[in-house]
């Protein structure tokens, strides 16, 4: 990833049921009105990009470009900051909002020009937004970041929690990504088998989001089946998914839940489904319902 800008923006799909992602748009709505810049924390792969489009299409400014700028990438950020290049860059983007992804990957007095850069932005009407998935607190204390750009970074925040601390979206954002894969690989798979649900809602995904797009993508590439089993994702996120949470004991309420999301996923949520799915798990309709409510199953 280097440099993209977009001038029409569709609508990004913020997917995800969970508190933590659900606050982290309202925050992102709320900023929308302003015109402060804003930082975007978390971890690889959480989101932060799509949210600070999502931001951008939020705004006023949707029409106007969005461009996203890699300090990550030495000849894109370089080429960017260089005096000669950047009047008619901000004369391209005014009235838009520009994306630095990375900011700690820049050596310190990178970071000084990138602040200096950002403020000029500002002057020019291009709204500033700013990505790390480093904790800049920590790295202030450690003093490896710029206080300046320390300073102006951290004037507004949103924190994206990694998807293990979130893991009401990992179904959803299977059932998302498998349902658009079906239509760019012309696929008709239906979901996860139980067994590698249960592998997907255990694993710590590590590169979080990211992670598992690129794993159902590989997943959907190898099956010819229309459901994706454990086999399929033995590449990608291991046999038996991430054993750190993934203990070999786990409480039974746990698993009943699992075994419960799993079967719904399966047979899916209409009558009938349900009805298939008690009979799967050997338990009445009531008490299907019943467990619904208790581990507030939706899907
Ligand atoms: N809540 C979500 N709903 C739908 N898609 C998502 C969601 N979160 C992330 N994605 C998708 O996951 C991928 C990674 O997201 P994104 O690039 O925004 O992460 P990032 O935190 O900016 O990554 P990096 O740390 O590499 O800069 C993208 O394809 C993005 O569209």
């Amino acid at each position: 990833m280097d440099t993209f800008v977009v001038s029409r923006l569709t609508k990004p799909a913020i997917v995800g049921s969970s508190k933590d992602i659900r606050q982290a748009v309202e925050v992102c709505r709320k900023a929308a009105r302003e015109n402060s810049p804003v930082l975007f924390q978390g971890e690889i792969g959480v989101g932060k990009l799509l949210l600070a489009s999502y931001l951008h299409y939020e705004s006023s400014r949707l029409g106007k470009p969005f461009l996203l700028v890699d300090c990550d990438s030495e000849e894109g950020i370089r080429e960017f900051l260089s005096p000669e290049n950047s009047e008619s860059k901000l004369k391209f983007l005014k009235g838009g909002t520009l994306y630095f992804r990375e900011i700690a990957g820049l050596t310190l007095s990178e970071q000084a020009r990138l602040q200096r850069f950002c403020l000029l932005a500002e002057a020019e009407d291009v709204r500033v937004l700013l990505g790390s998935s480093q904790n800049v607190h920590l790295l202030m204390y450690e003093k490896a970041i710029d206080a300046e750009l320390y300073h102006y970074a951290t004037q507004r925040e949103i924190y994206i929690a990694p998807l293990r601390q979130r893991r009401d979206d990992i179904m959803d954002l299977a059932g998302y990504f498998i349902k658009r894969l079906n239509q760019r690989l012309r696929k008709g798979v239906q979901g996860l088998t139980p067994q590698a649900e249960e592998v997907f809602l255990s694993y710590g995904w590590p590169g979080n989001v990211e992670e598992l797009r690129q794993s159902l993508t590989r997943a959907m590439i190898l099956t010819a089946e229309s459901f994706i089993g454990r086999r399929h994702l033995a590449e990608s996120i291991g046999q038996a998914g991430d054993f750190l949470h993934n203990p070999d004991v786990m409480p039974l309420d746990r698993m009943e839940e699992l075994l419960l999301r799993s079967a719904l996923s399966r047979y899916g949520t209409t009558l009938e489904g349900k009805k298939r799915a008690a009979r799967a798990l050997n338990i009445s309709l009531a008490t299907l319902y019943n467990k619904v409510k208790r581990y507030n199953v939706s899907k």
